[in-house]
Formats: C-alpha cells, structure tokens, sequence
C-alpha cells in the first residue's frame, strides 16, 4: 500500500511526488509517457523567481534567458518591457524535454518511485482505500493508496472519476498550436507578445527565443474566434516570417478557466493544469502546478500523519493554493473577460497612450496610465488593477 499515487509527471506532479518523498512518505509517480516530457506542449517560458522558488536554474534546462518583453498592438505600435523596469515579468525560456525529466529525477532521487509508460486508467474507492488501476505496454495491475494526487493535466481523468467539478465551458480554454521555428528574424534577448482580435481572438501570438531558432505559437479562444488557431498561426506566420522554416508542430490546450471551488474531494488532491491553476491572461501554468504540488504534498504528509483523508480534513490545501495564487486567478479572470471584448482599435487606443518617457515600464504602471487616459475603459475593472 502506498502513501500516496501521483499520477502525472508534469512539473505539479513531480513536484508532489519530491515533496511527499522529502517528508518521508511511501510514493509512486506514474506518468503514461514512455519519456516524461515528451512531447512538449508549452512554449516554455518561467520568470525567474517562479522558477527560483522550486529549482536552481541549471544551464542543461535552460535554453535562453531573456531580458524583456516586446509587445505589439494589432496596428504595430512596440511596448518594450525591459527587465530592469519590468522586474519580474521576465526570465527563462527552459528546455522541457529536460526540465521534465529533471524534476521527475529529483522525485526520484527523493525517494519516489517512478514509472512511465504506465497509464492510471480507472479509479475503485472503498472504505477508504483507493484502488489505482494500471496498465503498460498491455500489462495491467493494481496498487492500493489512501491518497491520490491527480496532477493529469488539462484532460484530468482523476478530476472527473472522483466528482470534482473541473468543467471548462468554450470561454474557459486557451485552444493552441506552435511552431518550433528556424530562419527568422528576432532579437533573441526579448519574448514578444502580438495581441488583436484579428489576429488571435480572445488570446495573442507568441514568440519565444529558444537556444536555435524560436518557439512560435497562438492561443485562441475557441468561443469567440471564426477560424482554427493553425489558420490563424499560418496568416500570422506568412507574413511576419515568410521566409521562416517549422521544424517542430505541438498542439495543445490551456485551462483559462480562473479559480475554481475546489480542488479536493475524499482521498484526493488536484494539482496544476488539473485544478486549472493556469493563469487566464498569460496562459502560463508551470509555476503555480510546481507551488500546488509543493503544497499537496505537505498536506498528504499532514494527513498521513493524522490518518485522515476526508474532503475536510484535504481543504487545508484548497486555502494553501487559492490564499498564494487563487485569488490571483480570480481576478485575472475578470480582467480577461474585460479584455476579450476589447477591439483592435481600442487596444490600438491603449498602445498610443502609453508615454514614452514612463518612468517605470513595468506591466502596473502601464496600467496606470492606460486608467489614467481612459478611465472608462478599465473603469468596471479597477478595483482589480490599481
Ligand atoms: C502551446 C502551449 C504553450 C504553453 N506555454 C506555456 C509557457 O510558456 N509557460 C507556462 O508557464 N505555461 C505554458 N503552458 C501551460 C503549461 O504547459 C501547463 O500549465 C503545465 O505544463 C501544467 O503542468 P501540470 O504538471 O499541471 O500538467 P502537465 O505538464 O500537462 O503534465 C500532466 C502529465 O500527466 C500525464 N498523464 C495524464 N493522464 C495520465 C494518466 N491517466 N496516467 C498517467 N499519466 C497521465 C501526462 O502525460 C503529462 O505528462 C503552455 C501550454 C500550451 C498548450
């Protein structure tokens, strides 16, 4: 019997499983993949002290560091955002098919088991003790837990067998498709962000430089836009770079849901992606799945210590998570309803009015002068910005 299942060895899970095993619990990690890692669905991107917070940055996984932001409105007006003003909105581009496995590693060496290639494809709770049932390259088996930290990512099958209520409506998911992408032209020290109904409804396009060449990628929001994140990726990409090559394709979804009630019933924990802890602007999750599964961890060591693996005793970590990020998520939410709605003029508006001489460039005081400008654009939603 283990003290605790993971399943999935995404950066929440692992983080989990180190954490349980830090704290001396009996703990398997299974992940479905034959490599953890593989294939990447992200375009990679951390700020430093998210990714600081969990992991010494090591050169093997970092593929670039960054020292700004560009940011384009839909008529072409530039916002740089360096990283002397922009403080932390900036940092690393990681290298996940070794990030992954490094964490996963660190679990392991922790104390974890880990097994890939291993599916957990059914859940049978009783008296308490849940059966996890297995399956790899055609073997199938069972181990028993009391606990079962679900950290499945957006597709969670643990969220569903256990009735937690984790359902994204059309406007609660970031739909997306990226190019790993060589023979184009970019100052490889700066992330750059294109946003405009027209050219990313609901989302915007990406580019991060990586150590060759440079993720390409475009979230949409499938409830709002009128064509596939790939057809507008493909206009994006003609005429931005149409000299550019596509050496690596990766589709995928982002939960942009916002905070959700719960992420915990009997005997489980959701973490990350699972629990929708992605964060509904940016669409960046790694660093709050690795604070999640930081905290689910030592609420199973607490509740193995106790003996007790009831939804009550487990809300302990629905008040960890929503007190470090979740209020965070609940606001940005209603920021992105607000600015899902905006059109490529108004958005243009904002470009224009930010001065050149601001003192501070950082995302706030950008925001300041925007209300400042244009208090009716932002007025509903200022009590969440200012
Ligand atoms: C195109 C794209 C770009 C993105 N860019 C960024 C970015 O730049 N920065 C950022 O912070 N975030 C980004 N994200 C989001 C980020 O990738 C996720 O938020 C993050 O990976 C969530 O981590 P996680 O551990 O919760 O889940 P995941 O990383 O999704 O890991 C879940 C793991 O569970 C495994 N699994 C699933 N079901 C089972 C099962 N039944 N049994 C065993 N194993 C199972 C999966 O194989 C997977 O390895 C991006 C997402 C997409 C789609």
């Amino acid at each position: 019997m283990y003290d605790v299942v993971v399943v999935g060895a995404g950066p929440g899970g692992s983080i989990a499983a180190k954490t349980c095993a830090e704290n001396g619990l009996n703990v398997l990690l299974v992940e479905k993949r034959q490599e953890i890692g593989v294939p990447v669905r992200c375009a990679e991107g951390i700020s430093r002290d998210a990714l600081e917070r969990f992991v010494e940055p090591k050169k093997f996984f970092i593929s670039r560091e960054v020292v700004g932001a560009k940011i384009f409105a839909p008529d072409g007006t530039e916002i740089t955002l360096s990283e002397e003003k922009a403080g932390n909105e900036v940092g690393y581009v990681l290298e996940r098919k070794v990030f992954d496995r490094y964490l996963a590693t660190l679990a392991s060496q922790a104390g974890a088991e880990v097994l890939v290639k291993t599916t957990a494809y059914d859940f049978e709770r009783k008296d308490g003790i849940v059966k996890v049932k297995l399956r790899r390259m055609g073997e199938e088996w069972e181990v028993e837990t009391k606990l079962v930290i679900g950290a499945d990512g957006v597709e969670s099958r643990v969220a569903k067998f256990f009735g937690i209520d984790t359902t994204l409506k059309p406007d609660g998911i970031e739909s997306c498709v990226q190019y790993l992408m060589t023979n184009i032209d970019f100052d490889p020290d700066y992330c750059y962000f294109w946003l405009g109904k027209s050219i990313a409804p609901g989302g915007y396009i990406w580019l991060f430089p990586k150590r060759v060449g440079a993720n390409v990628g475009i979230g949409v929001m499938p409830s709002i836009a009128k064509k596939t994140p790939k057809e507008y990726l493909d206009d994006f990409v003609q005429k931005k770079f149409p000299d550019g090559r596509i050496v690596e394709l990766v589709a995928g979804a982002v939960p942009v849901c916002g905070e959700i009630k719960t992420a915990v019933a009997d005997n489980v924990m959701l973490v990350g992606d699972a629990a929708r802890h992605a964060d509904p602007i940016t669409g960046g999750g790694i660093a709050n799945a690795m604070k999640a599964g930081y905290y689910a961890g030592k609420v199973a060591a607490e509740a193995v210590k106790k003996n007790d693996f009831s939804a009550k005793f487990l809300k302990r970590y629905d008040k960890l998570w929503k007190e470090d990020f979740g209020k965070e998520l609940a606001k940005k939410r209603k920021l992105q309803q607000k600015l899902i709605k905006m059109d490529d003029e108004t958005l243009n508006k904002i470009a224009h009015s930010i001065p050149k001489n601001i003192k501070e460039l950082s995302v706030r005081a950008i925001v300041l002068e925007i209300f400042k400008k244009h208090p009716k654009l932002l007025w509903d939603v200022k009590d969440l910005i200012l």
